[in-house]
C-alpha cells in the first residue's frame, strides 16, 4: 500500500515540497496538506490537485506527517495534533532549531520524530535537506524520510547536535548568496553598466562557478587562484574583500545565525 503524506501548514517550504513530491510522480490522491487560511487551502487545491483537511484529519489519516510551520507556530500546531497521532506515525519537522525532544514530549510517547533542514533550492529540485533521527526513529523512518526530500535534491545524515550549525549554513545559505548577487548587482550599476546587464553578468558567474565547485574536483582555493593572475585584477579585489573584513563578516554572521537557531530552540525565546 502506498503510503500517505501530509505537509501541515503549506508556506514557501511547504509549498516547495509537495511541488516538488508531485513533480517526482507522486500521486495528488496520496498527498494531504493543511493550511490555516481558508484562500491558502484552495490555492494549493487549485495549483496541486491535493486535499486540503484539518490538522487532525490530516494526523489520522496520513502515514508521515511534515511539520512545515514556522518555530513559533510549532506549540500551537502540536496541541491541535497531539489527541489525534497514533504512536506509528512517522514525524518530521522542517522546522528551524526546534529539537526533537520538544516535539516527542508534546506527542503520543514512543511517537518517531525525524529532524530536517532543508532550503529553497528544493524548488528546482536543487535542495539540500540535513536529517537527525529524534529519540524513537530508527533505519526505517530515516529511509522514508530520505525518499520523501531526496525528491527535491540532496540529503545528508548529521547527529542532531549540527544541526543548528547545518541551519546556519546551509537552510539560510541560499540567501547569502543572493544577498552576495544583489551586492554585485550594484557595484555594475556604479560602474556604468545597466542593471539587467549587471544581473546577467553576475548570476551567469554564479551559476558557472556552482558548476565548478561541483563539478571539477578541485579545492576553492585553487579555483579562485585561477582567476587571479599576478599584478591582474582580481586581486586588487580580493585585497579590497580582505581590508573591508568580508571573510570574518561572514564567520561572525554564520554564527550569528547558528545563535538564533539554538534561540529558537529554547520554547521561552519563541
Ligand atoms: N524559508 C526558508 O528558506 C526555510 C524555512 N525553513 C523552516 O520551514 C518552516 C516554514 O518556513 P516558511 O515556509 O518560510 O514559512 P511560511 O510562513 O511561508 O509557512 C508556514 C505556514 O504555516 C502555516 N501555519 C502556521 N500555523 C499553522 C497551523 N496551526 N495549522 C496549519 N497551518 C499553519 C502558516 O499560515 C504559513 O502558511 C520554518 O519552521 C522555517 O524554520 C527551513 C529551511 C529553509
Ligand atoms: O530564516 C529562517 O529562520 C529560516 C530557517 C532557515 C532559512 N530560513
Amino acid at each position: 500500500m502506498t503510503q500517505k503524506v501530509a505537509v501541515l501548514g503549506a508556506g514557501k517550504i511547504g509549498e516547495a515540497l509537495l511541488s516538488g513530491m508531485i513533480r517526482g510522480g507522486w500521486h495528488p490522491s496520496h498527498l494531504l496538506v493543511t493550511a490555516r487560511r481558508e484562500e491558502r487551502a484552495e490555492e494549493l487545491h487549485v495549483r496541486y490537485g491535493v486535499e486540503c483537511v484539518t490538522n487532525a484529519d490530516a494526523a489520522k489519516n496520513a502515514d508521515t506527517l511534515i511539520l512545515t510551520v514556522k518555530p513559533q507556530d510549532m506549540s500551537t500546531l502540536l496541541d491541535q495534533l497531539a489527541p489525534h497521532v497514533p504512536a506509528d506515525r512517522l514525524v518530521v519537522s522542517g522546522a528551524a532549531g526546534t529539537p526533537t525532544t520538544y516535539i516527542e514530549e508534546r506527542l503520543t510517547s514512543g511517537t518517531p520524530v525525524v529532524r530536517v533542514m532543508t532550503n529553497t533550492p528544493a524548488l528546482v529540485d536543487q535542495g539540500m535537506s540535513v536529517i537527525s533521527a529524534g529519540t524513537h526513529a530508527d533505519e526505517s523512518h530515516l529511509a522514508r524520510t530520505e525518499e520523501i526530500f531526496g525528491g527535491v535534491g540532496k540529503t545528508l545524515r548529521v547527529p542532531e547536535s549540527q544541526q543548528d550549525a547545518a541551519t546556519a549554513l546551509s537552510g539560510s545559505g541560499p540567501a547569502y548568496f543572493f544577498y552576495l548577487v544583489e551586492a554585485m548587482t550594484d557595484a555594475g550599476i556604479l560602474l556604468g553598466l545597466p542593471r539587467d546587464k549587471a544581473h546577467d553578468l553576475i548570476v551567469q558567474a554564479a551559476i558557472g562557478a556552482s558548476q565548478m565547485l561541483r563539478d571539477s574536483g578541485e579545492h576553492p582555493v585553487t579555483l579562485r587562484e585561477n582567476v587571479t593572475s599576478p599584478a591582474g585584477t582580481t586581486i586588487n579585489a580580493i585585497r579590497e574583500l580582505e581590508n573591508h573584513g568580508v571573510r570574518a563578516a561572514f564567520l561572525a554572521a554564520i554564527e550569528a545565525a547558528r545563535d538564533r537557531s539554538r534561540e529558537l530552540g529554547s520554547a521561552d525565546a519563541k
